[in-house]
């Protein structure tokens, strides 16, 4: 009998195509029965495949209106993920709003945001009020996160002084002293993996010598050391030394944001405290972020295609019973009712399948 495969389609921009989609994990994908197939996103992508499966990182009105065509067409493949559920992230007051509605019983450690304001125009931005509770230094964000370069400026405010420098719409987070170490939280389906990333140091101000009221500084746990906003800091930096967050606890929250947010593929950037060592906070999630510089990465992903393989094998196989049962149930009832046309020749109304996977 010929093997069966699965086909995964994926259409990303060139540059998480280059970083995702290396040999080391097509091989190893092929070698487990999954076959990775580029779409050509400048084609109708009802031209191309099949598809069990559409892995994606790409936007615009057209994209979408070929996915819910795709889904149509075929109501038991994958998307991953649903566009409505990964549009939350590119809000960064939307992308938080999870975390703060999120309960987790933990008697030993605590988590939650930042205090953080956003501001739509400049007027807002020199309201005293609109401050209130706010304290410096905060760090000024984009309140667009939709991949672009400019949703990555960020801007270190340390007093009201420079405030003109700053383009609303913003978000204005309070800066937290964390040790200068980011904890990046993988999520790839029910896989949950954590890891340690250079961060920002404490009191930055101090640190980071004179900075004229503002930094600007953009992707700083991606930079190359010569970037890095000081080289000094950074030598004297013992990443290792770090404790590494609960385990538990952290794939709790995982698990928790993955439920409430219906995505399979993303990560969050976690903080912690250095006032209060025990309080956790969460500063960003990304869809579908940098999963080749998570260790083994190729094995976490191939695993998590199989299983979405075995699940499109058994509602395939179930949509396989159904269509017996029904011819079944639909012969006796052409029996019964003998000649009535309509009788026979009713369509079953398919249960609507969720195209994401969830347990
Ligand atoms: N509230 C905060 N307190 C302290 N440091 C912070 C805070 N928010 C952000 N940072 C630092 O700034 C960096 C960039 O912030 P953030 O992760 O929100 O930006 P991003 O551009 O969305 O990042 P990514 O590349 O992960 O998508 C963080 O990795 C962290 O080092
Ligand atoms: O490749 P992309 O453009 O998707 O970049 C993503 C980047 O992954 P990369 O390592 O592949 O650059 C991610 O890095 P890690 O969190 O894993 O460190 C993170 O910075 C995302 O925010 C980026 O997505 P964006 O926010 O820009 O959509
Ligand atoms: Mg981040
Ligand atoms: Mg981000």
């Amino acid at each position: 009998m010929e093997e069966r495969r699965f086909c995964i389609g994926y259409a990303l921009a060139p540059k998480k195509r280059h970083s995702f989609i290396q040999d080391s994990l097509v091989s190893l994908a092929a070698s487990r029965g999954i076959d990775l197939v580029r779409i050509d996103t400048e084609r109708p992508l009802l031209d191309q495949g099949p598809f069990d499966c559409i892995l994606h990182k790409f936007y615009g009105e057209d994209w979408r209106k070929q996915l819910v065509e795709f889904r149509v067409k075929n109501p038991n493949a994958f998307i991953l993920d649903s566009p409505d559920s990964i549009e939350r992230l590119h809000n960064r007051i939307s992308m938080l709003q999870v975390v703060s509605e999120l309960k987790i019983e933990n008697p030993d450690e605590s988590f939650g945001i930042p205090k953080q304001i956003v501001i739509y125009d400049k007027e807002t931005l020199f309201d005293r009020q609109a401050w209130e509770g706010l304290k410096f230094p905060v760090i000024a964000k984009p309140l667009v996160a939709d991949g672009s370069a400019k949703s990555h400026k960020m801007a270190l405010v340390f007093n009201h002084d420079c405030l003109n420098k700053l383009k609303p719409p913003i978000v204005l987070q309070e800066f937290v002293n964390h040790g200068g170490v980011i904890f990046k939280v993988y999520v790839v389906g029910q896989y949950v993996k954590c890891v340690k990333r250079k961060s920002l140091p404490d009191e930055p101000e101090a640190k980071l010598g004179n900075v004229d009221g503002l930094l600007s500084f953009s992707q700083v746990s991606n930079m190359t050391p010569r970037e890095k906003i000081d080289d000094k800091y950074y030598k004297m930096m013992q990443l290792d030394d770090t404790e590494m967050p609960p385990l538990s606890f952290i794939t709790d929250i995982a698990r928790g944001l993955q439920r409430s947010m219906n995505l399979n593929l993303f990560n969050f950037d976690v903080i912690r405290d250095s006032k209060i060592g025990t309080r956790y906070l969460i500063i960003d999630i990304n869809y579908f972020p940098g999963y080749a510089k998570m260790p083994g990465y190729e094995k976490v992903l191939t695993d998590f295609f199989c299983d979405l393989a075995q699940k499109k094998e058994a509602l395939n196989n179930a949509d396989k019973k159904k269509d017996v049962e029904d011819k079944i149930g639909c012969d006796q009832e052409t029996r019964k009712i003998g000649s009535d046309e309509d009788g026979g020749g009713q369509s079953v109304d398919r249960e609507k399948k969720e195209t994401t996977v969830q347990d």
